[in-house]
């Protein structure tokens, strides 16, 4: 995306073989998404206000305040640009820093769209529009997070003044956690048990005044601040991760968000045709948009190791002549190769999630819950597969750059620091599993009972051929077909939950036998998640796709991804007996042939993500490619080289080298 300058990397450039313009909209999503976000891009990436590179070297609170001023100047610009709802959400992305504007517009809005009711809705979401008042999402307490039923405070019903009463009983009640709580909104989304008449009806969410809309002070009855330094210096720590304690505050009844479940003002407790779980649907919502996360946080990072292991070169020279470039080392291209499919394929399957999750949606609207259960495993499984597997490749793509990468100028401790907790928030990532393996075992149970198992669960309806089938795969070819590979992955998901639900039915008490089973339950609902982002990416592939060559490398990322997985999880293909061992190891020639093909596209193929040199914020993945001098202008601008002499010298350093020189002497 950059231009001028010198391009030390043209001439790999030069080697792709396909339209990557073509491919830019491919990614994108669509020619209008391309533009939109080219366009947001580089207005963030021009304007100096946006500027990113000094994070590290700012105190906790400069860099909130830092964080402050460029959320209150992006608002600034949305109002003055009159950008629309889907650019001032792409200018968000762009700045680059987590903000309590991300729980403001990504759970305080959706938690009062999808549990308010029409008259709440009318009063509050103008209000949050204009942010006249800044929310957040207060649900995790410090003695609960996965565990919601768990959840400590409470919201008594007043029926004298018609109010609920907000307490939280114990310290462990006190909420913990919520992003944008500690320091900056004035109302919060939290959730607390409701009690009615002495009756406890579980958790529901009620909308809180924290702080006066005038002097921005906590009311009375309210303790919050922020939690504390959190992992890495700059990082999440923009983000003040708050605490909040409530002591008997008074709200008014028509503050319980009541459109699962409502309370009358006379005290009666009525629930809605809408079902229980949709209190939980926020958190739906935004597991659907941490897979969309995760394939640019890969992507971002694939694409600085991808540019860097271009102009990286170590040994091999021949006759005086250059040495090799490290990418061309089998492996490196054996470790990066899958990551680089990997950022396409959880792109993919975001873009199905997304269309999944509209579906759903609009079917709740018209009073159809038939798809909650699958949107719900499905959101849950895929937060838990693509964060954990994007967590490891930053952290991989860091190794590929050498000690380099190890510099906070590659972009990659920061890109690290500030991904990591995806694996934990919106749902820890084991807890998630498991929630997909209760899916999985409920259909598994349901097989022989007529009922049709749909969505991404309708491979087993043809069970009783996958449980018997072999894979037909005979030479290195074979691997390249797609109804080959994705047979070899329906078999094995199939029979690794069969196997589970075999095992659970020899317990006489099922949560037992859950229980003492569920490191393979958890292992099943990987393989289940592996296929549905091996499935999708293939339908993709169905579709019509136009730019020379564009087609043909997405086929090729989509067998580096699929036969990668197959290398990697051979134990579970060759236990199920979906593959023989012979078939292995064709599937992982096919693999290396595969990288061959990649080799020449590599970098085009990560310029298609059409990221700025800003957004990057690294001087490894620089699309010039001009890494070294950038590297050593840089380290002199280290606050450390402002003197020669180090603060510290004549205190510290002097006294021990006279010592030495004195016992020298002696
Ligand atoms: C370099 C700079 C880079 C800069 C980058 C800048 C950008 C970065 C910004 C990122 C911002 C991200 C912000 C992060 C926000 C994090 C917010 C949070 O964590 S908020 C806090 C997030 N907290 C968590 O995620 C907590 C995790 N825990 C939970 O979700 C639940 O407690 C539970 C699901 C584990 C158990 O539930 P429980 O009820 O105890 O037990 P059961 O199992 O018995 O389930 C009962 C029934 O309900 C069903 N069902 C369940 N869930 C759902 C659902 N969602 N829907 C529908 N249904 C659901 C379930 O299937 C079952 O059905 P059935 O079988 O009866 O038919
Ligand atoms: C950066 C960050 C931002 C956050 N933002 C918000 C926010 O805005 N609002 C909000 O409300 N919350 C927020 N959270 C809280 C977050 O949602 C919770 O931390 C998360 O849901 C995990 O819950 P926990 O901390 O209770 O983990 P725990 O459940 O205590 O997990 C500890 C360990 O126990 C294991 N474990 C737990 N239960 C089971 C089980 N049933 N079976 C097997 N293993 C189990 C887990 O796998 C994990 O290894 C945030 C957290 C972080 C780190």
């Amino acid at each position: 995306m950059e231009g001028g300058g010198v391009d030390h990397l043209a001439e790999e450039r030069q080697k792709s073989r396909f339209d990557v313009d073509e491919m830019k909209i491919v990614w994108a999503g669509s020619r209008h998404a391309f533009e939109v976000s080219d366009r947001v891009a580089r207005l963030v990436a021009s304007d100096p206000a946006f500027r990113k590179d000094n994070r590290n070297l700012l105190s906790r609170k400069e860099l909130f305040k830092n964080t402050l001023r460029k959320a209150a100047y992006a608002w600034k610009r949305i109002m003055e640009l009159r950008l629309t709802e889907e650019e001032a959400a792409k200018l968000r992305f762009f700045i680059d820093e987590p903000a309590y504007t991300d729980l403001h517009w990504g759970m305080f809005v959706p938690a009062i769209k999808g549990q308010g009711t029409e008259e709440q809705q009318q009063k509050w979401l103008p209000l949050a529009y204009k942010m006249q008042i800044i929310g957040c999402y207060a649900q995790t307490e410090l003695g609960h997070g996965s565990n919601v039923q768990g959840l400590e405070t409470t919201a008594t019903f007043d029926p004298q003044t018609d109010e609920f009463i907000i307490n939280s009983p114990t310290l462990t009640s006190s909420k913990w956690w919520p992003g944008g709580l500690g320091k900056v909104s004035t109302h919060a989304v939290a959730y607390a048990r409701l009690i009615v008449n002495g009756q406890d009806h579980g958790v529901h969410g009620f909308i809180v005044q924290l702080r006066s809309l005038d002097d921005h002070m906590p009311l009375p009855g309210i303790t919050v601040g922020d939690i504390g330094m959190k992992f890495g210096s700059g990082a999440y720590n923009t983000m003040d991760n708050g605490v909040l304690r409530f002591d008997h505050v008074r709200i008014p009844r028509n503050q319980m968000l009541m459109r699962v479940l409502q309370v009358t003002r006379e005290g009666k407790v009525v629930q809605s045709d809408v079902p229980r779980q949709l209190i939980y649907g926020t958190m739906v919502y935004v597991r659907q948009t941490i897979v969309s996360d995760a394939s640019s946080a890969l992507s971002r990072a694939v694409c600085i190791a991808t540019r860097y292991s271009a102009v990286r070169r170590q040994f091999g020279s021949q006759k005086g002549g250059p040495e090799t470039q490290v990418i061309d080392y089998k492996t490196q291209q054996s470790r990066l190769f899958p990551l680089l499919a990997s950022a396409y394929a959880f792109r993919f399957v975001g873009e199905w999630l997304k269309w999944l999750y509209t579906d759903v949606t609009q079917r709740l609207q018209a009073n159809d819950f038939s798809t909650l259960p699958e949107a719900h495993a499905c959101t849950a499984g895929l937060k838990s597969l693509t964060t954990s597997a994007t967590a490891d490749a930053i952290e991989e793509c860091r190794k590929l750059c050498g000690g380099h990468g190890y510099l906070t100028s590659s972009g990659l401790p920061e890109l690290f620091a500030v991904y990591i907790p995806a694996c934990t928030y919106e749902g820890d990532n084991t807890v998630l599993l498991l929630q997909v393996a209760r899916f999985l075992m409920k259909t598994v149970s349901q097989l022989g009972s007529g009922k049709q198992p749909v969505g991404s669960t309708a491979y087993m309806s043809r069970a009783e051929h996958l449980m018997q089938c072999r894979c037909s795969a005979q030479r290195v070819e074979d691997w390249l077909k797609p109804d080959v590979v994705l047979e070899a992955f329906e078999a094995r998901a199939l029979r690794m939950s069969v196997a589970c639900a075999q095992n659970l039915s020899k317990f006489s008490n099922p949560e037992e036998g859950f229980a003492e089973l569920s490191a393979d339950l958890a292992e099943a609902a990987i393989a289940h998640c592996q296929l549905i982002v091996v499935s999708k990416f293939v339908e993709k592939l169905q579709q019509d796709i136009p730019g020379q060559g564009v087609k043909q490398q997405l086929q090729t990322l989509c067998f580096v991804y699929s036969l990668h997985l197959l290398h990697k999880h051979q134990g579970d293909f060759l236990s199920t007996g979906c593959i023989t061992p012979k078939q292995a190891s064709l599937a992982n020639e096919q693999l290396r042939s595969l990288y061959s093909q990649v080799r020449p596209n590599a970098i085009a193929l990560v310029d298609a993500f059409n990221y700025t040199d800003h957004y990057l914020g690294s001087v490894l993945g620089r699309y010039d490619g001009n890494v070294y001098p950038t590297l050593y202008e840089d380290a002199w601008k280290d606050p450390l080289n402002d003197s020669v002499v180090p603060d510290g010298y004549h205190e510290y350093l002097r006294p021990v080298l006279k010592q030495q020189l004195r016992n020298a002497r002696l």
